[in-house]
């Protein structure tokens, strides 16, 4: 079974696949923060550095995927990822071509490696939308004081959260289970963990799916 956790940047998903994945005895894929080559520099200088980044987000994702696929056949255990390979594409490089910081034909060689990557994956079976206003995710931003990030600007977390709320109102290949992470903390109230694993449960009750 694959679960994974969409959500803007400071939504919480580290946080929650890791609570997660140690509540049901889920293998964890996290995003790889610490070594990625570029994403300093990218927030630095965006137009410079943005197709280098996506190439390097698609592929580390890409790889997740070949692993999603691998301990499915294995059939003993389920995955939880923290973001997938879809925000990648649906989000992050479509808002960077979409503000103009990709050009065309970075944003279309970029298009064509993902369409061609998708003959080869499957989408999770349950997605879980952590849902953020933007005090709320500046709020989480400044909380883990990663340098890099205080280049972050309003405009842009407000235009990935647009695009954000049009992937999931039109996501339609898999379950998706939508929180509103706002009022909730997770991580240092027991009760607000527990009603995130209240709804998981009852889809894990209804779901054909087995690990
Ligand atoms: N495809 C992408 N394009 C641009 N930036 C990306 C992309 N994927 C991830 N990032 C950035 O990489 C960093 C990843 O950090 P991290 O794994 O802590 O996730 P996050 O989005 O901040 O999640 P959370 O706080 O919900 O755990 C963030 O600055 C994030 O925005």
């Amino acid at each position: 079974m694959h679960i994974a956790i969409t959500g803007n940047i400071g939504a919480g998903k580290t946080t929650l696949a890791g609570l997660l994945a140690s509540h049901y005895g889920w293998e964890v894929l996290y995003e790889a923060v610490e070594g990625n080559p570029y994403l300093a520099d990218f927030y630095e200088d965006m137009p410079r550095w943005a197709f280098n980044l996506q190439i390097y987000f698609l592929n580390s994702r890409f790889a997740q995927m070949r692993r999603v696929l691998t301990v499915a056949e294995q059939g003993h255990t389920s995955i939880i990822q923290d973001r997938t390979i879809y925000e990648d594409a649906a989000i992050f490089a479509r808002n960077l071509y979409k503000l103009g910081t990709m050009s065309e034909r970075d944003y279309q060689t970029y298009r064509n490696l993902f369409e061609n990557m998708m003959s080869m994956v499957r989408p999770p079976d349950l997605m879980i939308y952590l849902r953020a206003d933007l005090p709320k995710l500046r709020k989480q931003i400044q909380k883990r004081g990663r340098a890099f990030e205080k280049a972050i600007s309003d405009d842009y977390l407000a235009s990935l959260n647009q695009l954000y709320e049009e992937f999931v109102a039109s996501y339609q290949i898999g379950d998706l289970l939508i929180v509103d992470v706002n009022q909730l903390d997770y991580m240092e109230e027991p009760a607000d963990f527990a009603e995130i694993v209240h709804r998981i449960d009852h889809w894990l009750l209804r779901t054909t799916v087995r690990p």
